[in-house]
């Protein structure tokens, strides 16, 4: 018997607890190349307990819904972002911390262009894409040591693909 989570659009205040939405919202923070090209300045904390910033590509297996979700991860010693190279959505999964262990998950579903900046620490979905090639650049804690603690739920939960708006 698994349990259902409701799958809701990502937006940066729900995410705020959890970590940084990268997208180009609202007016850029400054023009730049003689006004054509805005940049959106520093949107993503970058927290590394040691060792260096890397950019790594993964390429990801298409999920199909429902999705279930029996495992969460985090990396104490670092932030973990994922920026698509596409313009296809995926779904985000975070939950907070409890004493040590995740509580109830939250599932999000990006907007296209849309990436996720995971604070160190934070529980996390694996890269769930939702369409091939499921082509990410990520940047994370390059160092020593596994940097990954993960947690498998007793019961699993199931993600559906019915997207409820938050109110
Ligand atoms: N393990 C790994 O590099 N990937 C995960 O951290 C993930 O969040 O997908
Ligand atoms: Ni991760």
């Amino acid at each position: 018997m698994s349990k259902v989570l409701t799958l809701t659009p990502l937006t940066a205040e729900a995410f705020a607890p959890f970590g940084d939405v990268l997208d180009v919202s609202g007016p850029p923070d400054k023009m730049i190349n003689a006004g054509l090209c805005g940049r959106y300045h520093d949107r993503a904390c970058l927290d590394f307990s040691d060792g260096k910033a890397g950019i790594s590509l993964f390429q990801g297996e298409a999920r199909q819904f429902p999705i279930v979700l029996d495992l969460v991860e985090r990396h104490p010693d670092g932030s973990q972002a994922f920026l698509p190279m596409g313009s296809d959505p995926f779904v985000v999964v975070v939950a907070p911390d409890e004493g040590g262990k995740p509580g109830v998950p939250q599932a999000f579903l990006t907007a296209p262009g849309q990436g996720v900046n995971y604070h160190k620490g934070t529980w996390h979905g694996v890269l769930t894409p939702l369409h091939a090639p499921g082509l990410f650049a990520v940047v994370d804690r390059i160092g020593d040591g596994p940097n990954l603690e993960e947690h498998h739920f007793d019961t699993p939960f199931t993600i559906e693909n019915e997207i409820k708006h938050q109110r």
